[in-house]
């Protein structure tokens, strides 16, 4: 006899936990099914841990840019106690509290991996082999995230190197660490690391630029800090040999014929959807692509109305915020609400937490232009104000707005500097809200903040 709910969400990562509780607050019933645990990557194995292994070099180096407070910082980093702080940070890789806030918002949980068998009909198996049967009827959600995807490399799979898993959860700092793939995780945990001692600290990217999808000072000021601190960056390249040696060290040989040494090689290459034994056929779609929903959720392409899809699993945006934003549009639509996601599209937010912090929104001048807007930018440089030079001395980065000139609203912003990520929100409310510049013009920054980077940007503008 199958347990019925009205919805029913494969996959218990920050997404899926979300879809599941905004459920039950739109007044239905739900179940949620999680095969490892409740909190997914995130919570364990990338966001937040990565974030712990970052924050104290990002204290430190904060300290030391004020004088007098520089003064203060005798020693090196504590290695034992960051690590310390990550491990909690990640819930010591527990998610006894996550269930229980599953309990608290009346959200029935199941252990177990979740598979359609039908037309809104789930099996969960246990690690036992039991099995329950499940009945949604209203919507299965699938929420079952993504999971590192390796490059056809000779040699890499055996030897064994690090996944953004291993990366984010190891218990001590490599003497030295190689990373392919110059993205948002590699260049944070390359940093995170470095700064906690690996020496040297190489990364290779494809690319011929870091960060291309951004404006072109972002990869470049990152760049330019990153290899200050002793990161070497190599671009416009790859590996095409991995061997780990007798000795446990990783040697690799980059595509010009260097032979490159390191004690450990973290591969950060990007994602690729999980969505194998689903059961998805049921539904009509093919296992291993990632599921293409509209703006309701729904999956496009799959038989009937009746299977939705959030998070990573959809390609749409891989980032925790806007999984989380999709698992609400997505449980308002289930509860009989008109709504669509819609900032998915035009004021996805973003940082990547190095030091500097990239912080962008919206979209670049060349999207724009691709989407037929008249564009005009401007930009300031992040530490030219009064606020910066409180916080401490060579503060440096640049601020960009990407204006439609003929609607006069903010729809791109980009903010690098340290500490940029804080600045984000209050684009993502100019763009989200289409506020005129004129009346923006009226939101006065405080003195002496930061902040005060959006009035230098109006100026420039010539408000
Ligand atoms: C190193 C790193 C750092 C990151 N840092 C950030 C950051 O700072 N900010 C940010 O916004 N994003 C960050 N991201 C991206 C972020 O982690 C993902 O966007 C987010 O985890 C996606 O959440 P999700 O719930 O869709 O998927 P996941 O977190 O992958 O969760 C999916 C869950 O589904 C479960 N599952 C899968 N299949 C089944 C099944 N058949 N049955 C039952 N359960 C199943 C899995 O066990 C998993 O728990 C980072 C990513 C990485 C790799
Ligand atoms: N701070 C954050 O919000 C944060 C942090 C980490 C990850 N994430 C998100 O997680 C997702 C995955 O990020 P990611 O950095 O792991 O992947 P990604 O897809 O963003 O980047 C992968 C990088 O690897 C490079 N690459 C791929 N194959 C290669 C090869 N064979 N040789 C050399 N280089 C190669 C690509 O050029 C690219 O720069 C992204 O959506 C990202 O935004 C977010």
């Amino acid at each position: 006899m199958a347990e019925s709910y009205d919805v029913v969400v494969i996959g218990g990562g920050a997404v899926g936990e979300n879809a599941a509780g905004r459920a039950v607050q739109n007044g239905l019933s739900a179940a949620l099914i999680e095969r490892e645990l409740v909190g997914g990557e995130c919570t364990y194995w990338a966001c937040m841990p990565s974030k712990a292994l970052l924050r104290p070099g990002e204290a430190v180096a904060e300290v030391r840019r004020t004088p007098g407070a520089r003064e203060a910082v005798t020693g090196s980093i504590d290695v034992a106690a960051t690590l310390g702080r990550r491990d909690q940070l990640a819930s010591h890789w527990d998610d006894s509290s996550q269930l229980k806030w599953l309990e608290t918002m009346d959200v029935a949980w199941y252990r177990g991996h979740g598979r359609i068998v039908g037309e809104r009909r789930v099996v969960v198996e246990d690690a036992e082999g039991s099995r329950r049967e499940l009945e949604a009827n209203r919507a299965v959600v699938v929420a079952t995230g993504s999971r590192a995807a390796v490059p056809p490399i000779e040699g890499l799979p055996e030897a064994e190197p690090w996944g953004s898993r291993k990366a984010t959860s190891a218990g001590a700092v490599p003497a030295s660490l190689l990373v392919l793939g110059g993205s948002n995780t590699g260049l944070e945990l390359a940093q995170a690391w470095r700064r906690l001692g690996a020496d040297p600290v190489t990364v290779v990217d494809q690319n011929d630029r870091l960060l291309p999808a951004l404006p072109d000072f972002a990869g470049e000021l990152l760049g330019e800090s990153l290899t200050a601190e002793g990161i070497d960056i190599r671009l416009g390249g790859s590996l095409t040999r991995v061997a780990r040696r007798d000795n446990g060290a990783i040697s690799a040989v980059l595509d010009s014929g260097e032979e490159l040494e390191a004690a450990e090689l973290l591969v950060a290459t990007g994602r690729k959807p999980v969505t194998d034994n689903l059961g998805l056929e049921e539904a009509g779609l093919s296992p291993g692509q990632y599921i293409r929903v509209n703006d309701q959720m729904r999956a496009v392409d799959a038989a009937g109305d009746w299977l939705y899809a959030v998070g990573d699993v959809t390609g749409r945006n891989l980032l925790t915020h806007m999984g989380k934003y999709q698992a609400r549009i997505c449980a308002d639509v289930i509860g009989g609400r008109e709504t669509a996601a819609w900032s998915d599209h035009w004021a996805v937010p973003g940082v990547t937490f190095t030091d500097p912090q990239v912080a962008k929104v919206g979209l670049t001048e060349a999207a724009a232009k691709d989407h037929g807007i008249s564009v005009r930018t401007v930009e300031h440089p992040f530490g030219a104000v009064a606020g910066a030079a409180t916080q401490g001395e060579g503060i440096k980065g640049r601020c960009q707005l990407v204006v439609d000139a003929d609607r006069r609203v903010v729809v791109g912003a980009t903010f690098v500097g340290p500490g940029a990520g804080e600045q984000l929100h209050a684009a993502t409310i100019a763009i989200a809200g289409e506020v005129p510049l004129e009346r923006l013009w009226h939101a006065v920054p405080a003195f002496p903040t930061l902040s005060e980077n959006w009035l230098r940007l109006l100026e420039h503008y010539g408000l």
